[in-house]
C-alpha cells in the first residue's frame, strides 16, 4: 500500500526540502519506489534537482491540479514525471502560485491534490510531499491528501514555539477534512550536539509534545556538505556518503520502516 506522507511546517528554512529529498533518496536506495512531490511555488526541490525555470519541463504538479479544477483528464503518467536516479518526481515552478490563488474559488478546493494523487498511488510505495513554509491552501491540500506528516524544525526557540500554531491546523484537518492523517514524528533538523540551545530546544519539544507525538531518535546535524550537494544538483547521500547529514537520513528512513513494521 502507498503512504503518503507530507513534510510540513510554516517556519521557513528548517529543512523540509532537504528532508523531502534525501529521506526519499535512501528509502529508494532500500528498494522502495518512491515518488517526491514539489508542493512550494518556490520550487526549491525542482531547482535542487538541476532544472530551474530556464529547462523545458512541460508538466508540473500546478498543471495537474489546475487539469483537476478545470474536470479535464490527467496526461500519462510518463508525462509528467521526471526520474533522477532512482526517485521519482512531480516536478513545479512558479505557476503553482497562481494555482493556490484559483483554488479560492475552486469547488472541493482542499480536496484537488488528493485527486491527482488517486491517478498514481498503486504505482509507488511512497510519496513525499515538500510542502511550502505556510498553512495556506496548498499545504491544506497536502493535509487532506497524506495519511502522515513528517515535521522538520530546527533547534531554535522559534521553530520550537511555531509547532504549537502548525500542531493546532494538523488537529483541525484531522477532524474536518482528512481523519486518517497522523503526525509520524517531529524531526530535529540542523542539530548541533556540542551547542547547549540545541539540547535545551530538544528538551523544550519533548517537555511539551514527547507524551502526544512521537520524536524521531534520529536527529539531523549540521553541516556545510548540505549546501555543497545542492550546488552540485545532488543528494547528501549521493554527494558525501560517509558524512553525517547523509548516514543521519538513511538512518531515519530505517527508523521510518521500523516504524511502518510495528505499527502494520
Ligand atoms: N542538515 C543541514 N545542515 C546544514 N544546512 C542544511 C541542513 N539541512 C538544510 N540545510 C540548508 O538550510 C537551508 C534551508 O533548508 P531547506 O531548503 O531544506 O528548508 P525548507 O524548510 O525547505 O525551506 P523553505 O521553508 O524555504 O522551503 C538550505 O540552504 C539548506 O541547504
Ligand atoms: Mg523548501
Amino acid at each position: 500500500m502507498c503512504k503518503i506522507t507530507a513534510v510540513v511546517n510554516q517556519k521557513g528554512g528548517v529543512g523540509k526540502t532537504t528532508t523531502t529529498l534525501n529521506l526519499g533518496y535512501a528509502l529508494a536506495e532500500k528498494g522502495k519506489k518512491v515518488l517526491l512531490i514539489d508542493l512550494d511555488p518556490q520550487s526549491s526541490l525542482t531547482v535542487s534537482l538541476g532544472y530551474d525555470d530556464n529547462d523545458s519541463i512541460t508538466t508540473t504538479i500546478a498543471s495537474l491540479m489546475s487539469m483537476v479544477i478545470e474536470d479535464e483528464e490527467l496526461p500519462d503518467k510518463k508525462e509528467y514525471i521526471i526520474s533522477v536516479g532512482a526517485i521519482d518526481v512531480i516536478p513545479c515552478n512558479i505557476e503553482l502560485s497562481a494555482i493556490e490563488v484559483s483554488l479560492v474559488n475552486a469547488m472541493s478546493r482542499e480536496m484537488i491534490l488528493k485527486t491527482v494523487m488517486q491517478e498514481f498511488k498503486e504505482y509507488y510505495d511512497y510519496i513525499i510531499i515538500d510542502c511550502s513554509p505556510s498553512l495556506g491552501m496548498l499545504t491544506i491540500n497536502a493535509l487532506a491528501a497524506c495519511n502522515s506528516v513528517i515535521i522538520p524544525v530546527t533547534p531554535e526557540y522559534l521553530s520550537a514555539k511555531g509547532l504549537e500554531l502548525l500542531l493546532r491546523n494538523i488537529i483541525r484537518v484531522k477532524k474536518k477534512i482528512n481523519e486518517k492523517i497522523s503526525i509520524d514524528g517531529i524531526l530535529l533538523t540542523m542539530y548541533v550536539e556540542r551547542m547547549n540551545l540545541s539540547k535545551e530546544i530538544k528538551e523544550m519539544i519533548e517537555d511539551a509534545y514527547g507524551k502526544t507525538v512521537h520524536i524521531y531518535t534520529n536527529r539531523i546535524p549540521k553541516s556545510v556538505k548540505v549546501g555543497e550537494s545542492t550546488m552540485k544538483n545532488k543528494t547528501i547521500i549521493e554527494y558525501a556518503k560517509n558524512n553525517k547529514v547523509a548516514i543521519a537520513y538513511q538512518e531515519l528512513a530505517k527508523e521510518v520502516l521500523d516504524n511502518e513494521c510495528s505499527t502494520n
